[in-house]
Parts: C-alpha cells; sequence; structure tokens
C-alpha cells in the first residue's frame, strides 16, 4: 500500500503507529477528519493475518466515524484505533501502554470500546488517559444503545420498504451474537420477529437459542437464509461479490461497520437486487450519540432523543436516493459531506482537506 497516496485518497490527517517492547504492543490510531470536532472513535483489538489488514482497518473504520458523527449532528470527527493481538494474549499492562498513546494525543482522538475490549478493559485504559468514554460510572458501555438505534433504523426500512409499522411475523437473520447483536436479538423478539442467528461462539448461539428460541445456523449460511431482513452484527466487508448472490433478504440492517467490502460496486449490486441498504454509519450512530453525550455531560433522555432520530434519518435517505436515483450510502455520504463542508467554510478551512 502506497500509505500517502492512500490517506490522501481517504482524506485522513494523521496516522498514529504506537509500538513498544516491555509490554509488547502494535496499534494504529488513525485520525480521519476534525472538521466537526475533536477524532471520536472506539478502539478494536484483534488478530489481524497482518499489518496492512489491519492498517486498512483503521483507516476504514475511521472515515466511517467522520461521516457517522456527521450523519448523527453531532459536532465531533472521526477517528478509530486498532490493537494488533489475539484477545487471548490481552494484558492490562499492553492497555495501559495504549492508553499512554492515546493521552499524548491531548484530546485530539477520544476513544471508547469496540471488538474485543470489555468495559472492564475500557476502565484500565481509562487510568492513563482521560480521553476515554463509555466508562462505566458515566454513560456505561454504548452497545445497548447502540442496538436500540439499529432496531428503530431496521424499524425504519421496513415502514419505507413494505409501508408497515408492525414487524411481528417477519423473519431476521442476525449474524454476531455481541454485545449489539445479542441486544439486538432482544428488541426483535419482543417484537415477534422470528430469529435466525449465528455466530463463532457456540456459547453465544446457545444463550440466544435458550432465550429467544432462536433457529441457530452454522456462520457460513447466515446469508442464504429464507429472511425477510439480513442484520449483520459482526466484522466488515461482509456484503461482497461472494456474499451478494446469497442473500434472499430484501433490507440489510445491522451493527456492523464497513459492511460493503466496496461501497460503490456493492452498494450498487444491492440497488440491482431490490436489496434495501441501511448505511451502516447512520443505523449504527447510537454509540457516538451515547458517548458523545457522555463527554458533554450526560443526561439519558437528551441521548435517547437523539438515538430516537435514526429513524427520520434513514427515511430521509431512503427517499433522497429513490429521488434521486442514487444509492442508499451516496446519499447518505452526500448528507455527511455538506455538513462537513459547512464547518470547513465557518472555520474558514480549506473545503477539500
Ligand atoms: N459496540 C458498539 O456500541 C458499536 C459496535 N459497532 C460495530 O458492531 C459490530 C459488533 O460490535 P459488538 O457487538 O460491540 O462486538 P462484539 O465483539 O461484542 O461481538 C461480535 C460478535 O461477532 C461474532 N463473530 C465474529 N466473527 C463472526 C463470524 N464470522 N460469523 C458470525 N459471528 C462472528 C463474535 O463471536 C462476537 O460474538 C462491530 O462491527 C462493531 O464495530 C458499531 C457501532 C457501535
Ligand atoms: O464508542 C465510541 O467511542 C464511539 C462509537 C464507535 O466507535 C462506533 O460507532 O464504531
Amino acid at each position: 500500500m502506497q500509505l500517502f497516496e492512500t490517506v490522501r485518497e481517504m482524506g485522513h490527517e494523521q496516522i498514529l503507529y504506537c509500538h513498544g517492547k516491555n509490554p509488547d504492543i502494535r496499534a494504529i490510531i488513525a485520525i480521519h477528519d476534525t472538521s466537526l470536532g475533536p477524532a471520536m472513535g472506539a478502539t478494536r483489538l484483534y488478530p489481524y493475518v497482518n499489518e496492512e489488514a489491519a492498517l486498512r482497518d483503521a483507516l476504514r473504520l475511521s472515515r466511517g466515524m467522520t461521516y457517522k458523527a456527521a450523519c448523527a449532528n453531532i459536532p465531533a470527527g472521526g477517528g478509530k484505533a486498532v490493537i494488533i493481538a489475539n484477545p487471548a494474549d490481552k494484558t492490562d499492562e499492553m492497555l495501559r501502554a495504549y492508553g499512554h498513546f492515546v493521552e499524548s494525543l491531548k484530546g485530539r482522538f477520544i476513544t471508547g470500546q469496540d471488538m474485543n475490549i470489555t468495559p472492564d478493559d475500557v476502565r484500565t485504559i481509562y487510568q492513563e488517559t482521560k480521553y476515554v468514554v463509555g466508562v462505566e460510572e458515566k454513560s456505561g458501555g454504548p452497545a445497548p444503545i447502540t442496538a436500540l438505534g439499529v432496531f428503530l433504523g431496521l424499524k425504519a426500512a421496513v415502514k419505507f420498504r413494505w409501508q408497515t409499522e408492525r414487524l411481528d411475523g417477519l423473519k431476521v437473520a442476525v449474524q454476531g451474537l455481541g454485545n449489539v447483536g445479542s441486544n439486538l436479538c432482544r428488541h426483535l423478539h419482543e417484537h415477534g420477529v422470528e430469529l435466525i442467528v449465528a455466530d463463532v461462539s457456540p456459547e453465544k448461539t446457545a444463550e440466544i437459542k435458550q432465550r429467544f428460541g432462536a433457529t441457530v445456523v452454522e456462520p457460513d449460511e447466515i446469508y442464504s437464509q429464507a429472511v425477510d431482513i439480513f442484520a449483520p452484527c459482526a466484522m466488515g466487508g461482509i456484503i461482497n461479490s461472494q456474499t451478494i448472490p446469497q442473500i434472499q433478504a430484501k433490507i440489510i440492517a445491522g451493527a456492523a461497520n464497513n459492511q460493503l467490502e466496496n461501497e460503490r460496486l456493492h452498494g450498487q449490486r444491492l440497488v440491482e437486487k431490490g436489496i434495501l441498504y441501511c448505511p451502516d454509519y447512520v443505523i449504527n450512530a447510537g454509540g457516538i450519540i451515547n458517548v458523545y453525550n457522555e463527554m458533554i455531560g450526560y443526561e439519558e433522555d437528551k441521548a435517547f432523543k437523539q438515538v430516537n432520530n435514526i429513524y427520520d434519518t434513514l427515511l430521509a435517505i431512503f427517499n433522497i436516493a429513490k429521488q434521486q436515483s442514487i444509492t442508499t450510502n451516496d446519499a447518505s455520504k452526500r448528507l455527511a459531506d455538506e455538513r462537513i463542508m459547512k464547518a470547513r467554510i465557518s472555520k474558514k478551512q480549506p473545503v477539500a482537506a
């Protein structure tokens, strides 16, 4: 990868490579855009196959955070960090060393909990830096409110597609039953939805089967299920040339970041196949909305009101996409770009930064 060429093309401001020998740590903090405010984005720990895969994930995730904050109308920029490690090798020392790197950015980057980072880990990082959100004593982990936002976004998609407020009788396939996926299953079950689920963890599938009567399928069988809605709540890149031909659902509404492997190509393929796609960074904004509110002084009512807006924002995006014959992903990106551009003009920054 030509690093400077890539970041120029994607619009990143800064990439910080964090390295330590004792404790052993390799992490990448990517700051995409701070036109709207300090870069916010949680930290993911993952055993990436190589460093390029980790960098690519950090670059795409951080850019998604810029669009996410802009579409949610939150005065925050986009950033994200990845720690390259096997979850089994995670130590408190590693997390504290990582906290030092976050602290060194003096608030330009504010982080929280993504995959394989637990609320206890957030507390450990918090020992070294105050630039951490989603701390248990404040607003808590953002996953339940992210799941609520995804649920509301899914309802907006059902309303747009089938002109109904009701979900009972629908079948939803949920991929990934972690912090967000399990909470989404709860909302759907409470509204009479039939669940088909998959996770690489047999403990998690067993729990969701027992709690909500879900049907469990193998991870690679989740795409081809005869369902109304597919809800990806695990890794990104899962909507691609291999999976699109298998998908029978008419709506894709899930929490995973960066669902489209190639935004232009696969966004267009979904349109051709008549599948309504809820742009990930719009439907999964509940987390950033909640942690942003924590940062400015948490008021639960205010945060929930903003999360409720996800429903209307998505309906507006679906309508723009329909009227302008563009993909829903392009419609949401236009909304984000307009807001970022306005902020740059009012701060007298170059508009094409
Ligand atoms: N936690 C939050 O508030 C937010 C999370 N997201 C995104 O939502 C997704 C899920 O986040 P969390 O629930 O917090 O993560 P998590 O780590 O709690 O859950 C992920 C789940 O996916 C499962 N999984 C991994 N690979 C899989 C595969 N190939 N097939 C099926 N299941 C698989 C894991 O076993 C785990 O149960 C991630 O992409 C994350 O970036 C986005 C916005 C906010
Ligand atoms: O938890 C955070 O720091 C912000 C939310 C986030 O990272 C995400 O939406 O992916």
